[in-house]
């Protein structure tokens, strides 16, 4: 039984045809993922099939009936949900509150409502608590909300754009166990993903598209993820280059004893201390909102810090104005394109003089140099593969994977010897994430000290040459990337150990902790209550 059939769907923009004839069968109780390069057509298409655009020909089909949808509100209508990448709850409101808002009518916002929660909740395994304060849950339970929201509204059909760029391998775990749930009650999931490994563990049939058009279909069990990145791409790919240290003992970038407080009073950093030398990639392990975002501000000069020092290449910049940092080469790839990174209405040549307006190509003395700047963004699109009709479209017309190339792109171009790196990879495809990474290497071999920030723990691990784990607004340990697993990492990022974290070491302390945490707590009848076990006894 198909649960949704796009046929010979296409859809033109100025310049682009972002989708060429495609068709998509989705099975009744499936997972289905949708995998491709960036810009090959995945987002436009669900965009299509959950209303939010028109196509120009081709038809659709749910439950074996032909539709047509003219607003998200339609779509909705006949059972089909979106959880975007981006979340959009309201943090200062509860889950309750999330899940009924604009959707009063369906259960009311009282008695019935928090029942028909629960029993979403139980019946999928979310674990989600209609009272929690949403501003109080973690990323995996806000994705949990989302779900869990579309669900409320009938959802049957569930499309999720890359649900798994944001969590820890454990989340990610969980995340497939509840969609099998959903699989096993009969609904269907649409799930779109660059991570080719997680597709071929959760997904039961996939589509591949390049360039707009469904190129083929893949059976999981009988698929690499080496041969589905080489059908994604159209031609075989290099096998990547192994690494060697690079790392010199010549500081570029020191910070000591850094601090900053909230307002409240409450600590955001403490205590914050390393360095970082010439050609060395340090990767700060965590899970989102420990801290990162402020060390980040701190570093690039958006937020004073309250005490300690930043010094960059021997000259100490804590108190300089952000322009004179990055003129003292500090590039930044930041964590949110959208806010921090591009102008979105702006065209491309312009976001390419964004943060680099007095430094060449992009200023002639105290002037604008357009043209130079013009040239330099059509070098970049041509170095970093970013697919676009020209350097004269906004930077909104982009797909979210070549947005991050141009970001990239720019920030390479002026040859930091400093690199905040948050999420360097985030939505981009595996051929354009290796090239990514080989001019990050590629410029740490000549001497660039990067501070690497990323929710991928792949590539954290593959690409550090020393790991540290922040947590709570404190670096609480420290790793070697050649043996960490992910798994360990990803344990140690949520605060379970401390400390030098050895393979073996690590899930010892783990092992240790767990009993702790089962054991009833007793003082030990012969002495303090602090001292370790053996001595106390
Ligand atoms: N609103 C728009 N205006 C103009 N061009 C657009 C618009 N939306 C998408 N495009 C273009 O359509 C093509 C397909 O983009 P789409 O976002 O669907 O790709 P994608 O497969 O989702 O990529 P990614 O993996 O990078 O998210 C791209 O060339 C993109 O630039």
């Amino acid at each position: 039984m198909t649960a949704v059939e796009l046929a010979g769907i296409t859809k033109r923009f100025p310049g682009v045809v972002a989708n060429h004839d495609i068709h998509l069968s989705v099975r009744k109780g499936t997972v289905h993922a949708l995998v491709g390069e960036n810009g090959a057509g995945k987002s436009t298409l669900m965009k299509i099939l959950y209303g939010m655009q028109k196509p120009d020909e081709g038809t659709i089909a749910v439950d074996g009936d032909q539709v047509t949808f003219s607003s998200p509100a339609d779509a909705i209508a006949r059972g089909i949900g979106m959880v975007h990448q981006h979340f959009m709850l309201a943090d200062n409101l509860t889950v309750l509150e999330n899940v009924v808002l604009g959707s009063e009518k369906s259960y009311g916002i009282g008695a019935r409502a928090r029942r028909r929660i629960v029993e979403l909740s139980e019946r999928y395994g979310l674990g989600v608590r209609p009272d929690a304060l949403v501003e109080e849950l973690g990323v995996a339970d806000r994705q949990r909300v989302e779900i869990l929201k579309v669900l409320y509204r009938g959802a049957r059909i569930l499309i999720l754009d890359e649900p798994t760029a944001v969590l820890v391998p454990q989340e990610v775990d969980a995340l497939f166990a509840n969609l099998r749930e959903l699989r096993s009650e009969g609904l269907s999931v649409i799930f779109i993903s660059h991570k080719l490994g997680e597709v071929l563990a959760v997904a039961d049939d996939i589509t591949v598209i390049r360039r707009g058009t469904t190129v083929g279909t893949a059976v999981p069990s009988e698929t690499t993820s080496r041969q589905l990145a080489e059908l994604m791409v159209g031609s075989e790919l290099p096998t990547p280059e192994t690494a060697e240290s690079t790392v010199t003992d010549r500081p570029v970038l020191t910070v000591e004893d850094l601090r900053l407080v909230a307002p409240g009073g409450k600590a955001l950093l403490d205590d914050i201390s390393f360095t970082i030398h010439e050609g060395e990639i340090l990767g700060l392990a965590g899970v989102e909102g420990n801290g990162q975002t402020e060390l980040i501000e701190a570093l690039i000069g958006l937020k004073a810090a309250d005490s300690g020092t930043i010094t960059l290449a021997a000259e100490e910049i804590t108190s300089w104005a952000t322009r004179r940092r990055r003129e003292q080469g500090i590039g930044y790839i930041p964590e949110d394109r959208h806010r921090h990174g591009l102008l979105l209405e702006a065209p491309l040549w312009e976001n390419r003089i964004l943060g680099h307006v007095t430094e060449k190509p992009n200023a002639k003395g105290v002037w604008l140099d357009i043209k130079g700047a013009q040239d330099d963004t059509r070098r970049i699109v041509e170095a970093y593969d970013v697919r676009t009709p020209g350097i004269d479209v906004t930077a909104a017309s982009l797909s979210g994977g070549n947005q991050q190339k141009l970001i990239v792109g720019r920030e390479m171009t002026h040859k930091p010897r400093f690199l905040i790196a948050a999420h360097p990879t985030r939505g981009v495809d595996v051929g354009a994430q290796a090239a990514i990474w080989d001019h990050i290497r590629e410029a740490r071999r000549e001497g660039l000290a990067v501070l690497l920030i990323s929710a991928d723990l792949d590539e954290l691990i593959g690409l550090s040459d020393t790991l540290r784990v922040i947590y709570n607004g404190k670096l609480v340990a420290d790793a070697d990337p050649a043996t960490i697993t992910p798994e360990e990492l990803g344990s140690a990022m949520t605060g379970a150990a401390s400390g030098h974290l050895e393979n073996e070491e690590l899930v010892e302390q783990l092992e240790e902790e767990q009993a702790e945490l089962e054991e009833p707590a007793e003082t030990p009848a012969d002495g303090p209550a602090d001292a370790p076990e053996d001595e106390a006894r």
